[in-house]
């Protein structure tokens, strides 16, 4: 029997837009598969919310081409199976949220049963505002409204823009939840946040922008690389030395021993060697690089660089040993996401 392969939810190459002299994305392409959530990551103005127009035909690129999935973009149709929540998004004042949701199931030309709508607006945490105006919503609520949008139509793909930027602990952790369970139902989604953390946690799959380039793509897997374990030893010989060694790559910072395991994966033998070589054991932790250390890491070494780093090279750089500055650089961008605002094209797609 032939093997039915599926096309890919999103696959662009060579993306391409220029805005008068400025080059905003230059050479763009990825492939996002279905049923992964892909984040895209990048400095302010890295050309993120360009490219994510461009795959839903809100901008015209200069060159390039796009699938969604598996038909060409430039196919009307194909955007059928598309949510989309907008980076600003404003839904009519005058109408009541399950008015904004009627409209858009219409416009999408889509099938909805009354009682799946409404479970729709549940799903978002709006179900007890359902017949209250648009008008009188907070920000926060607002984009629940954009979400429950993006996802009423049951799309096979939904594309999120800054889903979080106006929501409160919970309602991104809310967020975070409904991503797990879109993709446990096969649903990919693409989405753009500054919010490293959260997209460490839910993403498989990361494209990191810069300057309108790909600086890195790949599994959380291949950026962040192997495991590393910290430990707090005391009476640590030339033997024990020796055994750390043979563990993987180890650092010191302060009185903690950082191993970058090397296939090793049996640490209770490791520290039991260790207290059989006169080791006194204090502290054994986990620990990995996180893709905040990461994402710095390759920002530092791309920006400043004339020709811009190739996937490949960006890959193997992110392959490298851990990153080394701990700035919060989640805090810093998502205080920063408000400041570079222009007049966007919205809707859904
Ligand atoms: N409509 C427009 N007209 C002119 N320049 C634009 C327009 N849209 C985007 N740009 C420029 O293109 C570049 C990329 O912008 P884009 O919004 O895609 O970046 P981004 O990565 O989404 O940024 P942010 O994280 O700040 O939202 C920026 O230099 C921006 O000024």
């Amino acid at each position: 029997m032939a093997e039915v392969i599926e096309s890919p939810a999103v696959w662009c190459s060579g993306l391409r837009k220029r805005y008068r002299k400025r080059v905003a994305v230059d050479g763009v392409s990825f492939t996002a598969r279905r049923g992964e959530v892909m984040g895209l990551l990048g400095p302010n103005g890295a050309g993120k919310t360009s490219v994510i127009k461009m795959l839903l035909g809100l901008v015209r690129p200069d060159a390039g081409e796009v699938m969604l999935l598996g038909r060409p973009a430039t196919e009307p149709g194909s955007r059928a199976r598309v949510g989309y929540l907008p980076e600003l998004f404003r839904y009519q004042p005058w109408l009541t949220a399950a008015e904004v949701l009627d409209l858009h199931v219409r416009l999408a030309g889509a099938a909805v049963p009354a009682a799946d709508r409404r479970e729709c607006l549940g799903l978002v945490g709006l179900a007890d505002r359902a017949g209250d105006r648009v008008g009188g919503f907070s920000k926060g609520m607002q984009q629940r409204l954009g979400l429950a949008v993006a996802l009423v139509a049951r799309p096979e793909l939904v594309v999120l823009d800054e889903p979080t930027s106006a929501l409160d602990p919970l309602g991104r952790a809310d967020v975070r939840d409904l991503l797990l369970s879109l993709k446990a139902r096969g649903v990919a989604v693409l989405l753009n946040s500054h919010l490293i953390g959260e997209v460490e946690r839910v993403c498989d799959r990361v494209v990191i922008l810069d300057h309108g380039r790909v600086v890195a793509d790949g599994t959380l897997a291949e950026l962040l690389g192997g495991q590393e374990l910290r430990l707090r030893l005391d009476d640590v010989g030339e033997a024990a030395e020796k055994r750390l060694a043979a563990a993987g790559v180890v650092t010191r910072e302060g009185d903690h021993f950082v191993v970058a395991l090397a296939g090793e994966r049996d640490v209770p033998e490791l520290v039991a060697d260790l207290v059989g070589l006169g080791v006194r054991v204090h502290a054994v932790e986990p620990g990995r690089v996180s893709l905040e250390e990461r994402l710095l890491d390759i920002l530092r070494g791309e920006h400043g660089s004339a020709a811009g780093v190739d996937q490949r090279a960006a890959q193997e750089d992110v392959a490298r040993a851990a990153g080394r500055d701990r700035r919060s650089f989640e805090e810093s961008a998502a205080g920063a996401a408000g400041g570079d605002r222009r007049s966007a094209e919205e809707g859904s797609a």
